[in-house]
């Protein structure tokens, strides 16, 4: 299931022209410097992303109940962003989980509303200019309390989304990062939770159940945070191994043209061909869709119906199908608005993809 026979044979085609290409080409520098450049591009295996999806998702079975296909929650939103937990939270939805939620600041809670009927949203946060200094900590204990009614009930949450960046806010979001940590709820950090983690590691070292979705400038910063370098174009496998081994095995989805995902153990891609259109927001959707394929992923990988595939983490499960669905869909919402397509567009085509890879019926 994990890799394509027809990858592998491909993989092996390209390993054994590279090595052809290099022995019969002129000076030894170039030749090794050609093998190290192209092997180190080719050597990241293709993931069968469709196929996983096709075991993951779960049968639309009539003896189900309100939330068993998942509930999810965004952590995010703000007097700025209110698209981006928007985007986020409502991808959730399209791809199938029953109950998306949206914890975010009172100002952005209304804009949020209105644009969908579907979300659950919560105006608890609290920027520090809406706080005083002497109510600060009475104000943090109260959403910290208000937060904890509901955590328990999320498969997966998903933190930084148009979350911002205001101190007070994120001393809040980092109170509820740990609390969600303690009750084993897996945790999707993407945008403005990576700037708050790259600033304290501490705050995921070590949890298997987190996942850190960087976009290209993102993983730059988590680089020179944490290895104390620059991102290398010669071994970027092994720069994110290392760099997830280093924050104790976190899975990392690093995004751009091939989408890498690595859990310190191994280092997968998806590459499918998306959209050429990079407007703000595919990030976002991306954030929600893995969110979801995680939660079903836990389900099936805790179902005990996979043996061979037991070992496999289901958090780079979710990030492989979370990945190739929202370039399935990219692709899609491009072919039939070309320039004009928008992230809104590419979420109208989230459901056509999946049921392309796994009809409903
Ligand atoms: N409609 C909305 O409300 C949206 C809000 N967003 C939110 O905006 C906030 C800031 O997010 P940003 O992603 O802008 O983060 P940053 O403020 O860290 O900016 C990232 C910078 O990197 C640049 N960049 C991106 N890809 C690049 C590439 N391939 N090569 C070189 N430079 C590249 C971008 O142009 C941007 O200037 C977050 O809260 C985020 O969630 C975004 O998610 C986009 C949509
Ligand atoms: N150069 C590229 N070519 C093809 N696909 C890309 C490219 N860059 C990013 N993507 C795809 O777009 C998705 C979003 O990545 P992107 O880097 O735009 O995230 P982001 O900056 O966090 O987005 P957002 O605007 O939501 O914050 C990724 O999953 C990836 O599949
Ligand atoms: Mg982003």
């Amino acid at each position: 299931m994990w890799l394509s026979s027809s990858t592998s044979s491909a993989l092996r085609r390209q390993h054994f022209l590279i090595r052809s290409l290099c022995a019969s080409s002129t000076p030894q520098t170039s030749h090794n410097q050609m093998e190290r450049v192209h092997c180190a591009s080719i050597s990241i295996p293709e993931a069968d992303a469709e196929g996983v999806i096709r075991k993951i998702t779960p049968l639309l079975d009539r003896t189900r109940h309100k939330g068993q296909a998942g509930r999810i929650a965004v952590i995010g939103g703000c007097r700025e962003y209110t698209g981006a937990p928007y985007f986020t939270a409502i991808s959730a939805l399209k791809i199938g989980a029953d109950l998306s939620h949206v914890f975010c600041t009172k100002d952005a809670a209304t804009v949020i509303k209105s644009y969908s009927p579907e979300l659950i949203v919560h105006p608890i946060l609290e920027e520090s200019y809406s706080v005083r200094e002497d109510e600060r900590e009475t104000v943090s204990s109260y959403i910290l309390a208000e937060i904890r009614k509901w955590l328990e009930r999320f498969d997966c949450i998903v933190v930084g989304p148009g979350l911002g960046r205001d101190p007070f806010l994120l001393n809040c979001v980092s109170d509820i990062m740990r609390h969600a940590r303690q009750l084993t709820i897996p945790i999707v950090i993407d945008a403005d939770g990576l700037y708050l983690v790259t600033n304290n590691i501490e705050l995921v070292r070590g949890n298997s159940l987190a996942i850190l979705t960087p976009n290209v400038m993102e993983y730059k910063r988590l680089l020179e945070k944490v290895l104390n370098c620059d991102v290398s174009n010669d071994n970027q496998s092994e720069q994110l191994r290392i760099l997830s081994q280093k924050i104790g095995g976190v899975t990392i989805l690093r995004k751009g043209k091939e989408d890498l995902i690595s859990d310190a153990k191994t280092v997968t891609k998806v590459s499918t061909f998306g959209s050429p259109r990079r407007c703000g927001g595919q990030g976002d959707i991306l954030s929600g869709s893995v969110a979801v394929f995680t939660s079903w992923a836990r389900h099936y990988v805790m179902s005990g119906i996979p043996s061979s595939e037991m070992s496999l983490n289901p958090l780079i499960l979710g990030c492989v199908a979370g990945s190739v669905l929202l370039r399935k869909a990219a692709l899609g919402a491009f072919l039939s608005k070309k320039r004009a397509t928008l992230t809104t567009d590419i979420i109208e085509f989230l459901g056509q993809s999946l049921e392309e890879i796994c009809p409903a019926e």
